[in-house]
């Protein structure tokens, strides 16, 4: 399948087939064993075939001109590339990847200064779809191929996990199998699939907190994780928290403070002294937990569905701090049933229905 644009070599082709990542297997940890045979690959088609203003076909034009293109290049360019996907019989999405990321890309291509990446406008429009809008599940198992690597993805770095032929079972189910995937610096990967499939049983097997039933995990030292709920103790203040977490990672108490509530701040949050993280908000409760994972600077962020309890604002806020972390050089991976996310992301991993 080939994702080349009218006029341009094959952006995906130096990304297929990619060798063993080099110079970064230092400080690598292992967990798991053996492999499994079959994978997890499940193909299939995306519902969003249509070239429609409301399709991957206008957001891509609407990026185009977000980004300053001619009205008419960019009519010509959404044109040829719907046409491109046509005659591939397949959907832009799958071929291409998010319409926005592929819109740089191709600026990028085309040797046209794209501005720094920025939550899509799409998603702060009124009435843009609400986090928990979209039930888990919407998205179609085999919608997109497991550890596809999407056109468009910004340059790639080292690799900061690795996963091949993972599998887990509890007793005598099998909650998934053969998961291959591969995140590296500098991209967001999403993971998704209905409830029950087992996102967050993989999340913890990425963070070495779950031992996989088959398989191998290679990860980088330096893992921040987001549990989906708990991860905080109530009769702490969130300057405890800092400090104790601070420690763990060998931060002196007073950097650990000032960092923490830095990226606080960056959530649009100042934690008040001497309260006590069981009177925090939901939401207020899972900025903490994300201060907590970034508070060592992981290279690698594992978040399983962060956002619970945010408004839209703070969700707006979120984002951006993914899409920095990730300009910042920081592999990320996000657990979300949210289909609007995946605009946001470079990779999806589809784990599908529960088994
Ligand atoms: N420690 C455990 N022992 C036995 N079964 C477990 C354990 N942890 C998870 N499971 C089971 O594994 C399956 C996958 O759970 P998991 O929480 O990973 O799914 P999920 O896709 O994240 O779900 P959701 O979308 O609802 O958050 C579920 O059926 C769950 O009951």
């Amino acid at each position: 399948m080939s994702g080349t644009p009218p006029g341009l070599p094959d952006p995906a082709g130096d990304r297929d087939g990619r060798g063993d990542p080099t110079g970064d297997r230092d400080g690598w940890t292992g967990g798991g064993d053996g492999w499994t045979g079959g994978r997890g690959d499940r193909t299939g088609g995306r519902g969003d075939r249509t070239g429609g203003r409301g399709g991957w076909t206008g957001r891509f034009e609407d990026e185009l001109l977000r980004l300053g293109l001619q009205p008419a290049r960019a009519r010509r360019l959404a044109e040829e590339t719907a046409q491109q996907a046509a005659e591939s019989a397949t959907a832009p999405d799958a071929l291409f990847g998010p319409a926005h990321l592929y819109a740089r890309h191709l600026l990028t291509e085309l040797n046209t200064a794209a501005p720094p990446a920025a939550v899509p406008p799409r998603a702060t429009q009124p009435g843009a779809t609400q986090p928990g809008a979209i039930q888990p599940g919407a998205i179609q198992p085999g919608a997109i191929q497991p550890g596809a690597v999407r056109p468009g993805a910004i340059q790639p770095g080292a690799v900061r996990l690795r996963l091949t032929g993972v599998g887990k079972r509890y007793r005598r189910r099998t909650v998934f199998s053969g998961v291959d995937l591969t995140v590296r610096a500098g991209e967001v990967t999403a993971i998704v699939g209905a409830n029950g499939c087992g996102k967050s049983t993989l999340l913890r097997i990425c963070a070495g907190l779950t031992r996989p039933t088959t398989g191998t995990v290679h990860r980088t030292r330096r893992v921040g994780f987001v549990p989906q709920d708990g991860g905080t103790a109530g009769w702490l203040t969130a300057g405890e928290h800092f400090r104790l977490f601070g420690a763990a990672a060998g931060l002196a108490a007073r950097r650990a403070g000032s960092t923490g509530e830095h990226l606080a701040a960056r959530l649009a949050w100042r934690p008040e002294p001497g309260q006590l993280a069981q009177h925090l908000s939901g939401g207020t409760r899972q900025k903490l937990n994300l201060v907590l994972g970034e508070l060592h600077a992981p290279d690698l962020l594992l978040l399983d569905e962060p956002y619970q309890g945010f408004d839209q604002g703070t969700y707006l806020d979120f984002w951006k701090q993914v899409l920095a972390w990730r300009d910042a050089g920081k592999a990320v991976v996000v657990v979300t049933h949210l289909l609007h996310d995946l605009q946001h992301v470079n990779h999806v991993h589809d784990l599908g229905a529960a088994q």
